[in-house]
């Protein structure tokens, strides 16, 4: 049974911050996650220690590379905070400039590249760049503190290198209800009691990327909200093992081969991804930790402010082309078929479509404007195109690889009987693509094409990338709003020489 550590449920914000120290490295990352008590549910029962269980591992081991790379490469992955006067991950950093957009998009591509899966620290990322300008902007009209309390919170964060899960998408029971409507309040989440000390929520927040990987969760509000939607327009720092949260972990396709022995048919044995239902029960919130309260005007503001830095964050989707792309190219090498010219083309096919997909959000970085509270955002229309073309881009890049992989990437035997002592060697003789290529390494790289196609790490390739930040249509909804129509009909009608007569003077 786990050990639950308890929480006094209306701990103060310090105390909160008391149970922290600075995280130096991706070990120390891992033991920061250590005996946590927190309440996690996987296969219908509540897991002792998540940091040591095999499906999980591998999800921590990605967060754990964000960790390592600062380390390794600190140009690309950390950068000068103003805020506390030191380099801090870039994944604490606020953005100050487009430049730092553009090292931003650099890194999450590289960590594409070196994990194979959604490392899960761009929401979080892209969280706290919206809530500079947003409790900025509340803080303007309404005189409150938030902005204050944004910047305190954010040293804190800084100073000891944690990791904030993004917790926007509710439940949302109904679709065609706002959330004060649904027939159940706690399918979006919302304010159950005020007191002098702070707030108490209840709801859930839905596919949480990292969520149990996280120190602290940032809820907020999934979508626009109206004055009767008050107490669902919040936005607050909870700390991940705060008492009344319970995770219960999403399944991932073939997730239990990580339950087996051997390690090849796993496909990428070490990383993966992870999201979580986590279920707030009365959770508490001190007022030093909530960022707004009922000022939903800003609710939609905040959720296209997140979702153009966000749409754009899916850049990380590259690095994975780029390991999708070496994938086929691998493979067809050792089939053999590498010399022919469909496959060269197909290859270029492949790029042509990643590139296409970086093009726009490294342009959406580098048209980034100031916000008034000083920091940068990179260019709506751009990062919605980018998020756009993930919608659809992957599903080509991996079609391609399926069809330079051949039909053994769906029909290849278990790694156990490869090891038989009778059928070990059939397969062996039998599999044997270009004479000097292991057989084992033809079996890794078509393990590895699907992981990534049909396996766990297919959510973070595919299926994330056509919901997460939203799913097509909201990205639609704001190209149609930016796409300025009218302006364009203009610069038409003036070469085809058409004058209105109400624009003609006497
Ligand atoms: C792998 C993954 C990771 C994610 N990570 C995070 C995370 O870290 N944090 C977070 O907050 N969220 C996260 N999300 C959630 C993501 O933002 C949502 O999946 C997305 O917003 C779509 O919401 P939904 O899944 O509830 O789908 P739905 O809202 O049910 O949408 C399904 C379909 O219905 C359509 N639809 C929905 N509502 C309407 C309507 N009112 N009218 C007409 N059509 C409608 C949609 O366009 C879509 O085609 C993640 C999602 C995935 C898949």
């Amino acid at each position: 049974m786990n050990a639950i550590a308890h929480h006094p449920r209306e701990e103060s914000a310090e105390r909160r911050w008391s149970r922290f120290k600075p995280i130096v490295d991706g070990d120390g990352y891992v033991e920061s996650l250590r005996n946590r008590g927190v309440k996690v549910y996987l296969f219908g029962e509540l897991i002792d220690e998540p940091v040591d269980h095999p499906i999980i591992r591998p999800s921590i081991n990605a967060l754990k590379r964000t960790y390592d790379l600062a380390v390794e490469d600190p140009e690309l992955a950390t950068a000068h905070s103003d805020l506390i006067d030191a380099r801090v991950n870039r994944f604490l950093h606020i953005v100050g400039s487009p430049q730092d957009l553009v090292m931003k998009n650099r890194m999450q591509r590289r960590l594409g590249q070196l994990t194979g899966t959604c490392f899960q620290r761009c929401a979080g990322l892209d969280t706290i760049s919206v809530l500079h300008s947003i409790t900025y902007d509340i803080d303007a009209k309404h005189g409150t503190p938030y902005h204050q309390r944004y910047l305190e919170f954010m040293r804190h964060a800084q100073r000891n290198n944690i990791i904030i899960g993004a917790g926007m998408t509710d439940p949302k029971g109904d679709r065609s209800k706002r959330p004060s409507e649904q027939v159940d309040p706690d399918l979006f989440l919302h304010v159950t009691k005020r007191t002098e000390q702070g707030i108490y929520v209840t709801g859930a927040k839905a596919h949480m990327t990292g969520g149990l990987n996280s120190h602290w969760i940032c809820v907020m509000p999934t979508m626009n909200m109206g004055p009767n939607d008050r107490d669902y327009a919040i936005v607050g720092m909870v700390p991940g093992d705060a008492e009344g949260l319970t995770y219960i972990y999403g399944r991932q396709s073939c997730d239990t081969r990580a339950m087996e022995t051997g390690e090849i048919d796993k496909g990428n044995a070490k990383f993966g991804g992870q999201e979580t239902l986590v279920v707030f029960e009365d959770v508490f919130i001190p007022h030093e930790h909530v960022l707004m309260d009922g000022e939903h005007e800003f609710a939609q503001d905040m959720v296209a402010r997140f979702t153009s830095y966000h749409r754009a964050s899916y850049v990380c989707k590259t690095g994975l082309g780029d390991v999708m792309v070496g994938a086929a190219a691998a493979i067809a090498e050792m089939n053999g078929a590498d010399h022919a010219g469909h496959i060269k083309d197909k290859l270029v096919e492949m790029t042509h479509l990643n590139e296409t997909i970086y093009s726009s959000a490294i342009a959406s970085s580098h048209e980034a404007k100031p916000l008034p509270s000083g920091i940068f955002m990179n260019d709506s229309m751009l990062a919605n195109v980018c998020k756009h073309n993930v919608t659809r881009f992957p599903y080509e890049i991996s079609r391609l690889a399926q069809d330079l992989a051949g039909g053994l990437m769906v029909t290849l035997p278990s790694e156990q009987d490869f090891d038989h002592e009778v059928a070990g060697p059939m397969l062996k003789k039998y599999f044997q693509g270009r004479a000097n290529v292991p057989v084992e390494h033809r079996q890794r790289m078509l393990r590895l094409i699907e992981n990534m196609t049909l396996g766990r790490n297919a959510v973070g390739y595919l299926t994330e990338s056509m919901h997460g930040a939203g799913s097509p249509q909201a990205q639609r909804i704001q190209i149609l709003r930016g796409m300025e129509v009218e302006r364009k009909k203009a610069y038409a009608e003036d070469l085809a020489g058409i004058v209105h007569e109400d624009n003609v003077t006497a």
